[in-house]
Order: C-alpha cells, then structure tokens, then sequence
C-alpha cells in the first residue's frame, strides 16, 4: 500500500542514513524541504521531494497536506509510563511547602509509588500504563524508552519490566527497556545500604538478563540514592549481561555521575540539572548522549539542564519526558519542546533535532526512526495549518498536531 503525501508546506528533518546525531553548532540547522512530496510505502518512507520535481507515482491513497508541516515523530528516550496510581497528594504538599527531598525522606516519593506498584495486580499496571501510553503517541511520540524502578523488590521490578515487554508485543511503536533497580533504597534497607546493592546486582539482574526484560541498565545516581561506588559496580556487573547504560545523574547533585556513565560507555546520561566544568569536560570526546528533561524542572521547580553551556562545548543534547508519578507527570514531547526553547534557550532548530534524531540516538535506533530518511519507519507528524515551524514550540500548551502516523497508519 504506498500513501503520497502532497503539498507539504514543510519537510522537516531531512537526513542521510549515516547521520546518528547532530552535536554543537550542527543542531542549529534542521534540513528541510519547502513546498514538498512524500511517499511511504506500508510501514516505510520511500522518497520524497521537491512538488516541482513530483514524477508520476501510482499511489493507492492520496493526502494533501497544503498549509501543513510533516516532520518525524518524537523520540522520548526517557519515561517511567509504567507505574501505578498517582502521587496528586504530594504535589498538593510541595505547594504547601513540603520540599520534594523531604516528602522522599518522610517515605514518600519513589517509596511511595513502590508500595502502590507492589500492591497492584500487573494487568492493573498493565492496563494504567497502556492508557499512558496510548495518549503520549497521540501527542506524536513515535518511539520511547520505558524503565523499571517503581517495583524495587525482585518480584515487583520483573512485574513492571513484564509490562513493558508487553507494551512492546501490543503496540506498533519502538519500545526499549531499561532496568532501574536502583531507583532508590526501600525502607527495609535503609540502615544497610549494600545489601540492597548486593540484592539487585547478585539476585534481581541475573533474572532480569536472563529473562531477557531489558537492554539497558540505569541507577539512580545521586545523594542520598546511589553513589558513585555503587555506580560502577551495578554498571560493571550489568556489562557482563551485555546491558548498556543509561542512567540518572546530576539531578540535584555533581558527584562524579557523569563521569561514572562514561567510563562505563554509557549510551546517555540524563537530567543534568546541576553540570560542573568538570561534567562538560568529562562528556567531550565520548559516544555518551546527555539528555534533558526540562518538564521535570517545571514540575519541581529546579534549574533547568544548561543547554547552552552543552551546546557551546559542541556537545549534543536530547530532550526527553521523563514522564513519571513524581517529578514529571507529563508525557508530552510538544510541552518538553516548548520548555527547551523558553527555559534553555534552545533553537527551535536546536529543540526539534534534539527531539528527533538525538531522541532516536539515546534509545539506539536511529536506523529505524528520527528523521525523514528513504527506508526509515513512516512515524510522522503532520501538523495543523501552521504559519511556520517554529510555531510548534511559540504555541505552548496548544495541540498542533492534526494527525500522527505509526507504521504509515493514522492514528484515530
Ligand atoms: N530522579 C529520579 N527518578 C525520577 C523521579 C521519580 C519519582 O519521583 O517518582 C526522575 O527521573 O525524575
Ligand atoms: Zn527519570
């Protein structure tokens, strides 16, 4: 079934296949084609063009997009959508004061989402996530990285990577897997750190590689968590399983995190609210991906990733959700895209290469999606009628999105 696309306004994020990622000053420019054609064939781009240079195609469906931008859906390499109930009450208690550090102290937080994650029955779970899932590729996320975390006992992390492996057999999208064992220390463990350590590393990781539940391995790395320490040993013993990292560092802290993940070959390093010199210098010259999350900073009102600083060392950047019960209850990549502009001052150019194919990079699959590539998946974004695309990020809080494509379908 081949679909043709006329009309285009816009053909945003036009790439090479041997483009991975955009770093520094390249992000700046986001390759696009005016007044455009596009062909996809089931699930697949096929070509595309210039209208001018539109050659004679046999096409089973016709779609004028006159007035409408098209461009790759979002890639959200970094969410917590598997979870359980709600945590609306501390958000009511931070505004009346109570820090989030102290709500996590008092055994709420994470401990908190772990003990509803615990006493929910998985088809519960499964089914809460799904919702979850469902509305963020309605909001034109067409690939993401979904992790544990939220369970913390053997029996709940296998119960949330299950979800996740189910999510992936029922929905067409990209899903990766991400192991976070060591999202925090449970209650039990609080007076013997290491054995929770020696738990997830010796007891629930060997199940979880061997079970096949995830690619990636990620750690909570920050203080009052997770030491550095205990960084390199979880990421040591997670490489033996072929599990790359991916993990959470300098969120409220610089303590070495960031150069623990690239040590280790970490595939991304995420949060980075708080960088040092020494964090920007550690990330120069590496593979590693730093990845922002700028609605967590809105939603708990931290700084926000130091984009410029990251872009001026010619690093790359990726935006992601971090969509999770407690610092981020939001999904939506357009909001993310909005923040990054505002609060980062990031380009709109910047922002939607982050977005897109840096995205695709943090979760490995930019042979599959993240730009406008011949034989790349047809996951796109059409646009309502919109001056230009910098409106996508100018426009906050709106839906400016008419349809979203997985696979070469639409979403209804
Ligand atoms: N910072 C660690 N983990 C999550 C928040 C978890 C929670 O509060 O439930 C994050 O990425 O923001
Ligand atoms: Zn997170």
């Amino acid at each position: 079934m081949k679909t043709l696309f006329k009309n285009i306004k816009e053909l945003l994020q036009i790439r090479d296949p041997e483009i991975k990622k955009v770093s520094g000053q390249q992000m700046k420019e986001l390759p696009s084609i005016k007044n455009a054609w596009l062909l996809i064939e089931n699930d697949r781009i096929l070509d595309f063009g210039a209208m001018e240079n539109l050659p004679d195609i046999d096409a089973e469906e016709i779609i004028d997009a006159t007035g409408k931008i098209m461009l790759p859906s979002w890639c959200d390499s970094h969410t917590h959508i598997v979870y359980a109930g709600n945590r609306e009450q501390e958000f009511a208690d931070r505004i009346n004061g109570l820090p989030y550090e102290e709500i996590a102290n008092r055994g709420g937080g994470i401990l908190n989402s772990a003990k509803t994650l615990q006493e929910t029955p998985e088809d519960e779970v499964y089914q809460q996530s799904a919702a979850r899932l469902e509305e963020v590729m309605k909001l034109g996320t067409g690939a993401v990285e979904i992790k544990s975390g939220y369970g913390l006992t053997e029996k709940g992390e296998l119960k949330m990577l299950r979800v996740i492996n189910k999510l992936q057999e029922n929905y067409d999208i990209p899903i990766k897997s991400t192991f976070l064992g060591a999202h925090a220390i449970p209650k039990e463990y609080k007076s013997e750190p290491p054995k929770y350590m020696d738990l997830v590393i010796n007891e629930i990781l060997p199940k979880v590689a061997g079970q096949k539940l995830a690619e990636y391995i990620d750690i909570f790395c920050e203080k009052g968590y997770f030491s550095v320490k205990d960084t390199h040993q979880l990421l040591s013993a997670a490489k033996k399983y072929g599990m790359k990292p991916k993990i959470h560092v300098n969120q409220f802290n610089s303590i070495g995190g960031i150069k623990a993940g690239v040590d280790h070959k970490a595939l991304s390093v995420d949060h980075l609210e708080m960088m040092t010199d020494e964090d920007i210098e550690a990330l120069k010259n590496t593979e590693t991906m730093p990845v922002a999350l700028p609605s967590c900073s809105l939603f708990l009102g931290i700084p926000y990733t130091p984009a410029r600083k990251i872009l001026d060392a010619e690093l790359p950047i990726a935006l992601a959700t971090d969509f999770n019960p407690g610092s981020t209850p939001s999904g939506n990549m357009n909001l993310v895209l909005s923040l990054a502009c505002i609060k980062m001052k990031m380009t709109p150019e910047e922002a939607i290469n982050a977005a897109t194919i840096n995205g695709a990079y943090a979760m490995e699959l930019s042979d599959q999606v993240g730009s406008i590539t011949k034989g790349k998946k047809a996951n796109l974004i059409m646009t309502k009628e919109i001056p230009s695309y910098t409106f996508l990020p100018y426009a906050f809080g709106s839906n400016n999105i008419d349809t979203v494509f997985v696979n070469g379908k639409a979403l209804d």
